[in-house]
């Protein structure tokens, strides 16, 4: 059995090395000749799968390591018969530490000792707003959620929903949807020209769903008048060749990274393999936990924290400091053409260091207050007390 497979996979041998012969190739510009002998092709989300790539090919099983499947023709695929899967939820965790990151970075900048008192409108409640609500409302901020496929689909949860506009008014707005082009809930450009002449400079816009979920061109004009909102974004329009002039604009600019957590990786990787498994009818005999190592930071240690705030902050950041992300692609823009600068988009992204999640990371409390252990356990930490 051939199983042709992005070359940015992580851990392919491990989970893939007994199933069949593995051909890794660049996922970014994997051609149809790449995959005509394959029986089963595994992707991240930087290649398109429809007919262009697979028409006249063996493959009968496709799996893409990530959360979104905007790159992939589901319905062509259907038609074929060739069985799809991707990986629900396998780096929400990370995106999440990402946008709390974010946030505590953006509280700091707007002098706030208590980060709660800002007000979050989440659109798209799904794996990722899901839990970042979860994670929110735990932290004590006032949450507002927009979804109206779920306000649709859940009528009894009536107050749970509030419309974009009422979102959009929130001190940070953070964006969760998947990217449609085709559904009563099209996402594409749902951000433009009259969703931002609303912001102000109050608020802060976070993207890290996808790029086109937002009108770039749009945004570029309103980040040149004066009452533009702070603006933080993961994802962009015509990956991997995004606008230099729009990362010099915006406050934080980082390679879409926000799920690039090792554990969301290797879950991702895990997802499909048992999806493979579960399609080739063979038992499933790892899992994304034997190969995830201790984290080199494993512990960080607070005695009697007397800024409560600050010291969530501090391990926050430990885990996850978004400034690095955005230092190295403010860097990766400064090549002088095009080409350049997607391929040092792209390079980022697969030489990404090791970064492990909130959840990896032990933290030492001594003589510090239950509610100072309560927001450790929200964001996922594990405590020692
Ligand atoms: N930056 C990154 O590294 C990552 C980005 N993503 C992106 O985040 C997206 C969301 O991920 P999940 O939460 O796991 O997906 P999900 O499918 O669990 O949730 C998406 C939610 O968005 C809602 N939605 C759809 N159309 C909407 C609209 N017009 N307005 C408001 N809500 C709408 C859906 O009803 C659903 O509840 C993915 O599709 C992917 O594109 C995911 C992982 C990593
Ligand atoms: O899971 C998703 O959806 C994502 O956006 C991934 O984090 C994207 O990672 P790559 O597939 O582009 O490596």
């Amino acid at each position: 059995m051939l199983i042709v497979a992005d070359e940015n996979i992580p851990l392919l041998d491990a989970f893939f090395g007994d199933i069949g012969e593995i051909r890794r190739v660049s996922g970014r510009t994997m051609s149809s000749d790449d995959v005509k002998d394959a029986d089963v092709l595994l992707v991240r989300s930087v290649t398109r799968v429809g007919s262009d790539l697979l028409e006249g090919s063996r493959v009968r099983f496709v799996g893409t390591a990530t959360i979104g499947t905007d790159h992939v023709d589901l319905g062509w695929l259907e038609e074929k018969g060739i069985r799809f899967s991707a990986a629900p939820g396998c780096n929400a965790n990370s995106v999440v530490d990402y946008v709390l990151a974010v946030l505590s970075l953006y509280a700091e900048r707007r002098a706030l000792d208590d980060w709660s008192q800002l007000s979050v409108g989440i659109v798209g409640v799904g794996n990722v707003g899901g839990e970042l609500a979860e994670k929110l409302f735990r932290l004590g901020f006032t949450v507002k959620l927009c979804d109206p496929p779920r306000a649709d689909r859940e009528p009894e949860s009536e107050n749970k929903f509030v419309g974009l506009d009422e979102a959009l008014a929130c001190d940070v707005v953070s964006l969760h949807t998947p990217l449609t082009r085709d559904s009563a809930y099209q996402t594409y450009h749902m951000v433009g020209e009259q969703q931002l002449a609303g912001m102000n400079s109050e608020q802060l816009l976070i993207n890290s769903g996808r790029g086109e979920v937002i009108d770039s061109a749009a945004l570029g004009k309103c980040l040149a008048g004066a009452n533009a909102p702070l603006v933080a974004l993961d994802v962009w329009e015509q990956e991997p060749r995004i606008n230099p002039d729009l990362v010099s604009k915006v406050w934080l600019a980082t390679p879409h990274i926000a799920g690039y957590s090792l554990e969301g990786k290797v879950q991702g990787t895990e997802m499909i393999y048992q999806a493979a498994c579960q399609f080739l009818g063979l038992p499933t005999r790892k899992k994304a936990g034997q190969f995830l190592p201790e984290p080199a930071l494993s512990k960080v240690s607070f005695t009697s924290a007397a800024d409560e705030h600050a010291a969530v902050r501090i391990a926050l950041r430990a885990c996850y400091d978004p400034r690095q992300d955005d230092a190295r692609l403010r860097n990766a823009m400064k090549k002088p053409s095009v080409d350049d600068r997607g391929k040092a988009f792209d390079s980022l992204r697969r030489d990404y260091p090791v970064r492990r999640e909130c959840s990896s990371l032990k933290v030492q409390l001594k003589g510090t207050s239950k509610s100072l252990q309560d927001s450790f356990r929200a964001i996922g930490f594990k405590l020692k007390i």
